[in-house]
């Protein structure tokens, strides 16, 4: 057999069925679920009188719409509140998990699937929702669907696809103190710009990836679908297998063995043909902000922005304008100059256990700068516990942080938790997009460590002065 990448692996072992015209069938290993994309899925399966196919593979969970404060409280907004009321009558209808807002194990999707050991390394994962490129990290092909497909998966357990390329990003070397997964994978995608990605699934490997936590890995790939890719990949090994063990819906015994034997397979071969090769050098990376409203816009922390007139191309001028003008911002401005108002530190990129030991440890023993707002919000039930049994909760609050209930949050203004217009936050999420986090609200896309500095100051700081 010819050498296959770990995409073509995975891939063959889930093929259903090949068309001529080159669209596939492919089988589906688990669902995830939100109360976003998911309620015309349902009724759709209602109309037409179908059952959920293989509710044991489908998992559901609320996150983008519900309150991060006192849960004992109802939701404010009738549409959060009605988005959230539905996704509980459809898991009652249809007889699927949910973890509700009162679930410990409740959390934003990408959280939670491997915190359970939904996600799994070699299966397939999809959710109605783009940052399901998450669960590649484990060596899952997995990736976002739109509503259509949530029901066609729901109905049938298969998804149609046609084959992706395979690009290959390489960062070989040493990370830099202060210099983050999230600093790696911003800077990837200011290489490959937003459209770089585009029709293909993208393989991370390099020393530098190879020596990421889990959590690191996620973090790079969550981001993957920023730079267009349909998904984002990473070999399992070693710290996969161990993270696994002993989750609540982990294999066990003679079937984890199996497993493991599996996964130890899930890598590309030697002589596998990648259709495009990116490669980085982890040594000469630094700590980023995003200066604009699109994830490619990435500057050097110790950097100015940047001049649009020097860009060639004349509408990507005029939109880098666009973003300027949008971000209040002008050129040359030097980066550390840049005031915030707002700090968010949470989400499916940035809202696990390792993301608030950063933080903390950035901001143990100082004060959040006076008119600063400053949130942390644990990407999961089981991410706060842990935090506070460690502790952490109390350095936040002790600082001047609010301390909340897990969810989507301030990533998205779907929920209470927005920038007014005119705001600027300093944010470990994924989108600075124009209103992502508040109508005309401003953000600057940064790591955990890079926003809790930023907090303290009440500017953006290089870390590297602080560690
Ligand atoms: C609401 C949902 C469909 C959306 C997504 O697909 O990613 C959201 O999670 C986001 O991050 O923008
Ligand atoms: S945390 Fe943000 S990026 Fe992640 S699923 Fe929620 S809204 Fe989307």
């Amino acid at each position: 057999m010819a050498p296959r990448t770990l995409y073509d692996k995975i891939w063959d072992d889930h093929l259903v069925a090949t068309q001529p015209d080159g669209t596939c069938l492919l089988y589906i290993d688990r669902h995830l679920v939100h109360e976003v994309t998911s309620p015309q899925a349902f009724e759709g399966l209602r109309l037409a009188h179908r059952a959920v196919r293989a509710p044991g593979k489908t998992l559901l969970v609320v996150d983008h719409n519900v309150q991060t404060t006192d849960r004992s409280v109802g939701i404010a907004d009738p549409e959060s509140a009605l988005q959230v009321a539905t996704l509980a009558r459809n898991a009652a209808d249809f007889g699927l998990e949910y973890y509700n807002e009162h679930d410990k194990r409740q959390g934003v999707v990408h959280v939670i699937g491997p915190e359970q050991g939904f996600t799994l390394p070699g299966t397939t994962i999809v959710c109605g929702d783009s940052h399901t490129s998450t669960h590649g990290a484990f060596g899952a092909l997995a990736h976002g669907i739109g509503t259509s497909e949530v029901e066609h998966v729901l109905a049938t357990q298969t998804l149609v696809q046609s084959k992706a390329k395979n690009m290959r990003v390489v960062v070989d070397g040493e990370l830099p103190d202060g210099v983050t997964a999230k600093d790696v994978v911003l800077a990837i995608i200011g290489e490959l710009g937003t459209a770089g990605g585009t029709g293909y699934v993208i393989e991370y490997t390099g020393s530098a990836i190879r020596a990421l936590s889990i959590e690191g890995r996620m973090t790079v790939c969550n981001m993957s679908i920023e730079a267009g890719a349909r998904a984002g990949l990473i070999a399992p090994d070693d710290k996969t297998i161990a993270y696994f063990q002993g989750r609540p819906k982990a294999p066990t015994g003679a079937a984890w063995d199996a497993a493991v034997a599996y996964w130890q397979t899930l890598r590309s071969d030697d002589d596998a043909h990648f259709d495009a090769e990116v490669r980085l050098d982890a040594a000469r990376l630094t700590p980023i902000v995003t200066w604009g409203t699109s994830p490619e816009d990435v500057v050097a922390v110790t950097g100015v922005v940047p001049d649009p007139d020097l860009i060639a191309d004349e509408g990507k001028r005029a939109s880098k304008w666009r973003a300027l003008d949008y971000m209040g911002l002008k050129p040359g401005q030097k980066i550390t100059d840049i005031a915030i108002d707002t700090v968010f530190i949470g989400s499916c990129t940035n809202g696990r256990i390792e993301d608030f030991r950063a933080a903390a440890k950035v901001v143990e023993g100082r004060t959040v700068k006076a008119g600063v707002r400053a949130l942390a919000v644990p990407g999961s039930g089981l991410v706060k516990d842990q935090a506070e049994a460690e502790g952490l909760d109390k350095i936040f609050v002790a600082a001047g942080f609010e301390w909340r209930e897990p969810g989507c949050s301030m990533c998205l203004a779907m929920n209470a938790d927005r920038l007014s217009p005119g705001e600027r936050s300093a944010s470990t999420s994924n989108r600075n997009f124009e209103g992502r986090q508040g109508f005309k609200g401003r953000t600057h896309l940064v790591s955990p460590a890079m926003a809790a500095a930023a907090a303290i100051a009440g500017h953006f700081v290089d870390i590297r002065d602080l560690v």
